[in-house]
């Protein structure tokens, strides 16, 4: 068996050229305003910085507007919030992106649920996390929402299906074992006190590797026919699964590139077309 490859980045690229088309419409109907994301960046890391860069080229390609603030290293919890408090009060800004993580002496929690449900296209406070787990109305993150929409898009059968969620962090693991809830999946979350990890992951009709560790998950541990999701992302270019002995043995698999990271950003901006579209159409 050849294992299905998820396509992140022919995904995210076809669901521009739509997106590019209903920004030309709404630009028509709202007098050339386009929906605008503001990307807050706190401090230098360069590989957030990387990130960033690219959710306001993505924004750009689409034919949106991006606002990029960037704050010191030494920023305070107090100033964070009243940077939110301005963008969630500009009527001109319809997305906000507090990029994650924001140096130790903020209150990056705090920060996050500062933002408006509204305006919360990043999918990060816990009012919207709260809402998406009961089924109600409200911006995903971006992350699991681009594993939802990927899978969802490939016909991945999630029904019934014994899904393992391996992290549970606040933007990754904890929002994804939600949404496969939400899809009728039972869900297993594993996570650094776990015991018996590699048991668990042989259990797995969909395993969703979100660790932060490169190729921590073992080829050995993934049951054959599985469908396999990494959203581990490391400089090596791997993610958190060891990927190539699974061609040929698992159904699906997302590739590390061009399988999540691409489709974090498209969900991104897709959500902040989304609040545009409410706000000028
Ligand atoms: N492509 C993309 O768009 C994105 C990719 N990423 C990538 O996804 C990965 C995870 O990111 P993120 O969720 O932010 O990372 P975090 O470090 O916040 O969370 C890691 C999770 O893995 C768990 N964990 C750590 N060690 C073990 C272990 N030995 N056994 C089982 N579980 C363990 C932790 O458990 P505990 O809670 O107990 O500490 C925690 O829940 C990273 O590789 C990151 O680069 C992240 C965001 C977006
Ligand atoms: N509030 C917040 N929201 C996030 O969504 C968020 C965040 N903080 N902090 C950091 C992580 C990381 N992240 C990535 C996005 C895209 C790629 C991506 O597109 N990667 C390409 C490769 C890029 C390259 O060539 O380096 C790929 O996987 O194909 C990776 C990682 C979003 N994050």
């Amino acid at each position: 068996m050849t294992a299905q490859i998820l396509d992140g980045k022919a995904l995210a690229q076809q669901f521009e050229e739509e997106m590019r088309q209903r920004v030309e419409a709404l630009k028509a109907k709202a007098d050339g305003r386009t929906p605008i994301l503001a990307t807050i960046l706190v401090g230098a890391d360069p590989a957030s910085a990387t990130y960033v860069k690219m959710k306001g080229n993505a924004c750009r390609r689409v034919g949106m507007e991006s606002e990029a603030i960037e704050m010191a290293e030494s920023t305070t919890t107090e100033e964070l919030l009243a940077k939110i408090d301005e963008l969630n009060n500009n009527p001109d800004v319809h997305g906000i992106l507090l990029q994650h993580p924001v140096p130790a002496q903020i209150d990056e929690r705090a920060c996050f649920d500062a933002i408006s449900l509204e305006k919360d296209v990043d999918g990060v406070t816990c009012l919207g996390f709260g809402r998406m787990s009961m089924g109600e109305a409200a911006y995903g993150c971006a992350t699991p929402k681009g594993i939802m929409r990927l899978l969802e898009h490939y016909q991945v059968e999630m029904e019934g299906k014994h899904a393992v969620v391996v992290g549970r962090s606040a933007i990754l693991g904890k929002p994804m074992a939600m949404m496969l809830l939400e899809a009728n999946a039972t869900v297993t979350i594993c996570h650094s006190r776990t015991r018996n990890l590699a048991d668990l992951v042989k259990q797995a009709d969909i395993v969703v590797g979100a660790v932060g560790k490169p190729e921590f998950i073992k080829a050995d541990w993934i049951k054959d026919g599985a469908v396999v999701v990494d959203a581990g992302y490391h400089p090596e270019q791997c993610g958190d699964i060891e990927l190539a002995p699974l061609a040929d043995r698992v159904a699906a698999y997302t590739p590390v590139p061009g399988g999540v990271g691409p489709m974090t950003i498209n969900t991104l901006i897709f959500q902040t077309l989304q609040s545009g579209e409410k706000a000028l159409g």
